[in-house]
């Protein structure tokens, strides 16, 4: 191998800086695989500098450009503050400039911004990338990020998921995550026998029900590492940050975007003050319909128990309804008698919800598919951020939800 990969990350939020400090951390430590330097996309913003006397020393005390801010003082003191990032995590607010040349794309993007992200990145990437994404639903046909990705970029796209709330992660608390990557191995053969190089057809998604398709992808040169299980344990993987790779790319991505419905779930009867047998009413209602929902459009994960088995699954519900932002913006709704759409914008500081948008996009793709009735707490959930009903129908809900067999 003559050529080491490049890494860069797209998306520089409270999971995007958490995911970026780990990459650059490995990528210094394996430095004969990777180059060291991690460059991270930046939506450039102006920020406040936080009343520190070490960051006022080095930033002053009026409004800076977060990229500024990041290069000089390696924290990104909006969105992940008081955590010290590695000096090889390069902030660049161009993104045509950070993705150009780059072997491996890890995004971690809130899904409001990732259509057009991505239309900005088109033609300016390598075509024989690889990636890795952030999961959520995006629009009403149940598309999951990698297979946007995929479509749009025509790359190769895995998922990561799992118990990781990102504060913890940024602290270095011990936790594990998924990874699904099925992208072609390393000894593929041409179905018709032609040259190696040739593009390879890939199923998008072995396991989507919904969006059977192929893609004609290029072929990594071997003069890089090639991609796989192992490269990308070396390139996530932390003593703190525990990552088992799977096949079930779907699997991953579906657990991750689903769990933040039930996170609502749980907020809501938190913020009722209902206490914990409720919640794990709600809960186990709410992992009943994931794994229906899977059942339905994608049965392959299901067969793969990667809900059971993985941190991207069951783990993550547990961590996501004790203590995602989901689960406390719900709580804090409805204690304050305000929708979760105010408590987003009053207390998370920019940061953004994805379970208020991936319950309406579930919603949706439900009511298409005449399944509604079976889904009732996802329905319930969005009938609380629509305003259509209070909680007082919960206890109608859990009758309901436990009556629903198949
Ligand atoms: N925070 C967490 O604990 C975890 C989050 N995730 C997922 O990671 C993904 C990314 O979320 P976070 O990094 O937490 O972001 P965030 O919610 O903390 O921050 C919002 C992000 O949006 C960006 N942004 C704002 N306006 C923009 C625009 N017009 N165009 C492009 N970008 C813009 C900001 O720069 C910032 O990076 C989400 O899908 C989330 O569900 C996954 C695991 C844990
Ligand atoms: O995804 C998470 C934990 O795995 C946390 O999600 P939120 O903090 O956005 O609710």
């Amino acid at each position: 191998m003559t050529q080491k990969h490049k890494v860069v990350v797209i998306g520089s939020g409270n999971w995007g800086s958490t995911i970026g400090k780990i990459l650059a951390e490995n990528t210094r430590e394996h430095s004969d695989i990777f180059e060291e330097d991690v460059s991270m996309w930046v939506f450039e913003e102006d920020v406040d500098v936080p009343d520190d006397r070490t960051l006022r020393e080095q930033l002053g005390d009026k409004p800076v450009k977060l990229t500024h801010a990041m290069n000089t003082t390696h924290q990104n003191v909006k969105y992940l503050p008081g955590i010290k990032l590695p000096d090889n995590l390069v902030a660049n607010p161009n993104l045509q400039d950070t993705v150009r040349g780059a072997t491996i794309l890890v995004f971690n993007l809130p899904h409001q911004f990732m259509s057009k992200t991505l239309e900005q990145i088109k033609g300016n990437h390598l075509p024989y990338a690889r990636a890795i994404s952030g999961v959520d639903i995006s629009g009403g046909t149940v598309k999951l990020y990698s297979e946007l990705i995929m479509e749009k970029l025509g790359i190769y796209c895995g998922s990561l998921s799992g118990a990781n709330i990102a504060s913890e992660v940024a602290a270095e608390n011990l936790c594990e995550t998924t990874i699904g990557y099925d992208g072609p191995p390393m000894d593929y053969k041409q179905p018709d026998g032609s040259s190696r190089d040739n593009l390879i057809k890939v199923d998008k998604q072995r396991q989507s029900k919904s969006n059977p398709s192929q893609l004609a992808l290029h072929p990594v040169p071997q003069t890089y590492p090639h991609v796989d299980s192992a490269l990308l344990e070396k390139l996530f993987g932390r003593p703190y940050f525990i990552v088992q790779v799977v096949r079930d790319v779907s699997g991953v991505a579906l657990g991750g975007a689903l769990k933040n419905i039930v996170a609502l779930a749980a907020g809501f009867v938190a913020g009722k003050g209902w206490g914990e047998n409720t919640k794990a009413a709600v809960i186990r209602i709410g992992i009943l319909e994931m794994v229906r929902f899977g059942c339905l459009w994608f049965p392959q994960s299901v067969d793969e128990r990667t809900f059971t088995k993985e941190s991207a699954g069951i783990a993550d519900v547990i961590a996501s309804t004790s203590a995602g932002r989901n689960f406390h913006s719900a709580c804090h709704a409805v204690e304050q008698g305000v929708t979760v759409d105010e408590i987003e914008k009053k207390e998370l500081g920019g940061q953004k919800l994805q379970g208020t948008s991936t319950t309406r996009a579930v919603f949706e793709f439900l009511k298409k598919q005449g399944q509604l009735e079976k889904f009732p707490l996802f329905v319930f959930v969005y009938d609380i951020l629509e305003e259509r009903t209070t909680m007082d129908a919960l206890p109608d809900l859990l009758i309901k939800g436990s009556k629903v067999t198949a």
